[in-house]
């Protein structure tokens, strides 16, 4: 079978507290691995992944925002351009949780109004530290009127982290029949060349990019 191309790269990112596992949840799903091993993100990083939807190759451009204060002011900047954002917390630390309000404002300051929003509560195979509950995960979730799902980034059997980026993709695509969000050659991003992504970004996408290189 033969699979058309959507229009353009889907853009998602991953925002939440320092360790609650953004960019482990980014490795399941784009390259199915995990490493024990924390290293925090600096600034932002990103990921590309291909997925067949609807008899549609679409690729998805998957962008992990450190978690860690410092970095807001850089990270920030990439909510305007997202189509969807993941927010994360991690089930078994009590203030990432409370922090999804904190993070939550950040959208509606910076995200365009229509973004699509999803709520993640991660390391649900850590059965015996778990202290936020199924049940207040879903009422927040329902709070903000948004899905809720419950992950795991350890687990390669966690069905969960594959529904997220499939649930996203499909509101993406229903929401782009309806409006025509303009292509990727529109946006600009300005990138330092001495970033750590600036490579990967100019050899994926360059047409989109805007540098400050002498
Ligand atoms: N047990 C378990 N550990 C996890 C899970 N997800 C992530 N971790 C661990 O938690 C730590 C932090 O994970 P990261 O994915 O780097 O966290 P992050 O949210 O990207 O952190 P920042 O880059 O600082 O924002 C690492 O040691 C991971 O191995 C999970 O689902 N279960």
């Amino acid at each position: 079978m033969t699979h058309s191309q959507s229009n353009r790269p889907y853009k998602i990112l991953f925002i939440g507290d320092s360790a609650v596992g953004k960019t482990s949840l980014m490795f399941r799903f784009a390259d199915n691995t995990f490493t024990e091993t924390f290293t925090p993100t600096i600034g932002i990083d990103f990921k590309v992944k291909t997925i067949f939807l609807r008899d549609k190759s679409i690729k998805l451009q998957l962008w992990d925002t450190a978690g860690q204060e410092k970095f807001y002011n850089i990270t920030r900047s990439y909510y305007r351009n997202a189509d969807a954002i993941v927010l994360v917390y991690d089930r078994t630390v009590a203030s990432s949780f409370q922090n999804i309000s904190r993070w939550m404002k950040n959208i509606d300051e910076n995200a365009p109004d229509d973004v699509i929003r999803i709520l993640v509560g991660n390391k649900s195979d850590l059965h015996h530290s778990i202290v936020i509950s199924s049940q207040d995960g879903k009422k927040l979730g329902d709070r903000y009127n948004v899905d809720y799902f419950e992950t795991s980034a350890k687990s390669d059997t966690n069905p969960n982290v594959s529904k997220v980026f499939y649930t996203l993709t499909e509101k993406i695509l229903d929401q782009d029949q309806v409006t025509s969000k303009p292509l990727d050659t529109d946006v600009h991003i300005l990138i330092n060349p001495s970033d750590s992504i600036y490579d990967k970004l100019t050899s994926c996408c360059s047409s989109s990019i805007t540098t400050n290189k002498k």
